[in-house]
């Protein structure tokens, strides 16, 4: 498993509805001056699930599925791949969607279990770019994407994930934690011990990919 560098951040990437709209839209029209004809889409959850949606509409495929992703960390300070729900075939004639290709290492891990599949992602940073097919804007690979999904309603687009999750909480119930880092993994490690790890309930786990990746060095800066 590759190991990779720290990236440091130097600036966030707010992004409202609008331009993501806008750009998910920009990657139906590319798609769509290729020709290809799509049979279904597989939207990478969670992020995948918003631009699968508007690809669904642009494209008009009406066959829309998942796969479940999730990454948390070990205790040797590792953070894992894991998938929660797959698909059961090659991929052929499949667009997966995702929304951004960061490390690349969620596409690089889908593309073994759907490997004749069409890649694409809205945003891409270096490292994500060579294993997506298609992407819309290039990002750097230091910036911390703000997805509009991720925020609460009536939050500017800079509003930071501790003013996210104070809203979500309400007045009064204090301030979750200071560490935005931390907030994160602490959901991610709550979904190893949740009972989604069940799925699928006969079938092994279909990756376990180590995540050799210090936890502030990962993706989007966080
Ligand atoms: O190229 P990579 O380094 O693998 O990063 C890209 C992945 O990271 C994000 O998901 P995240 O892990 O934040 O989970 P979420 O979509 O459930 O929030 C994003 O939606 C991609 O799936």
């Amino acid at each position: 498993m590759s190991i990779f560098q720290a990236p440091a951040i130097s600036r966030d990437l707010p992004l409202t509805w609008d331009l993501f709209h806008r750009d998910t839209v920009s990657l139906a029209r590319r798609l769509k001056d290729t020709g290809k004809r799509f049979r279904g889409i597989v939207a990478v959850s969670r992020g995948g699930l918003l631009p699968a949606g508007v690809l669904s509409q642009q494209l008009d495929v009406k066959l829309v599925d998942t796969v479940c992703m999730s990454s948390y960390s070990t205790d040797k300070k590792q953070h894992r791949l894991r998938c929660l729900k797959g698909v059961f075939h090659d991929g052929l004639g499949w667009l997966v969607v995702d929304d951004l290709a960061d490390t690349g290492e969620t596409i690089r891990a889908l593309r073994k279990m759907l490997p004749k599949a069409t890649f694409v992602t809205v945003y891409a940073k270096p490292l994500g770019k060579p294993w997506v097919d298609m992407y819309v804007k290039s990002l750097e690979q230091s910036m911390w994407v703000s997805f509009p999904w991720e925020r609460e309603p009536g939050l500017p687009a800079e509003a930071t994930e501790q003013e996210t999750d104070r809203a979500r909480e309400g007045e009064g119930q204090g301030q979750r934690n200071s560490n935005s880092n931390n907030n994160k993994k602490d959901s991610r490690e709550s979904d190893k011990a949740g009972s989604a790890m069940e799925w699928p309930m006969r079938r092994p786990v279909l990756h376990q990919i180590a995540r050799r990746v210090p936890w502030q060095q990962r993706k989007r800066g966080r």
